[in-house]
């Protein structure tokens, strides 16, 4: 019997506010939609070991050498256990963070040197084809005073999130020097504009995927 064609894997990023989870939910029923069959999924967590982990991660004071392992811990599970095999099925996968936030969080943001980075990064997502990594990378870009205002109006900030200004300043710069080292990987939406116009962009990105 031959094996079903591998599925996508999607991942998206930004900075805390950039609207990620405002157009992660908007992705998620234009694929369903499509009948594409796909899983939602997020980092850190997305296995009953992960979402342990991400509260630890959220709420908890560590080193920054015990952060990163831990990102990766989750990662490694979440791999693992659901990603790989749903790839496998054909499925889709649909992941609210992956790898590039650990370089933008913990390497910017926090200063992990990045052959700590690159050695994790191999130790845990290297396969014999190679590293497994996110098909296409969305980057959710804006302004820090954009994210921080819409902040303000709608949460409870966790450990990154009231974080200082030059902290996300730092994640962002690294996210985008991250794009711009992937540049066949990683695209950077401008989530500087109205919502309707940002889903028209990813309507269009998506057209022809299915
Ligand atoms: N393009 C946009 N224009 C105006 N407000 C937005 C936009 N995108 C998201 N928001 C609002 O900003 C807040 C944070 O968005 P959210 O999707 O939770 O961000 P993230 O998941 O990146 O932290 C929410 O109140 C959301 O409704
Ligand atoms: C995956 C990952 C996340 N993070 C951080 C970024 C976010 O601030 C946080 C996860 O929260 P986030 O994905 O923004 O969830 P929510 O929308 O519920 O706030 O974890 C890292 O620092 N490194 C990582 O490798």
């Amino acid at each position: 019997m031959t094996s079903p064609p591998r599925g996508r894997f999607i991942s998206v990023e930004g900075i805390d506010g950039a609207g990620k989870s405002t157009h992660l939910a908007w992705l998620t029923d234009y694929f369903l939609n499509k009948g594409i069959s796909l899983i939602q999924s997020r980092e850190p967590g997305g296995t009953g070991l992960g979402e342990k982990l991400r509260a630890l991660l959220l709420n908890d004071a560590m080193s920054l050498e015990t952060e990163a392992l831990l990102m990766f811990a989750s990662r490694a599970e979440h791999l693992a256990q659901v990603i790989e095999p749903a790839l496998s099925r054909g499925d889709w996968v649909l992941c609210d963070r992956f790898s590039d936030a650990t370089y933008a969080y913990q390497c910017g943001g926090r200063g992990l040197d990045k052959t700590k980075f690159t050695a994790l990064e191999q130790w845990v997502q290297l396969r014999d084809r190679g590293l497994i990594e996110p098909d296409l990378t969305l980057i959710f870009d804006v302004p820090l005073e954009v994210s921080q205002a819409r902040m303000a109006t709608s949460r409870v900030l966790d450990r990154f999130e009231s974080e200082q200004q030059d902290f996300h300043a730092r994640v962002r710069a690294a996210y985008l020097e991250r794009a711009e080292q992937n540049p066949q990987r990683i695209r950077v939406i401008n989530a500087n504009r109205s919502v309707v116009e940002i889903q028209s962009e990813l309507a269009e990105i998506f057209a022809d995927y299915e």
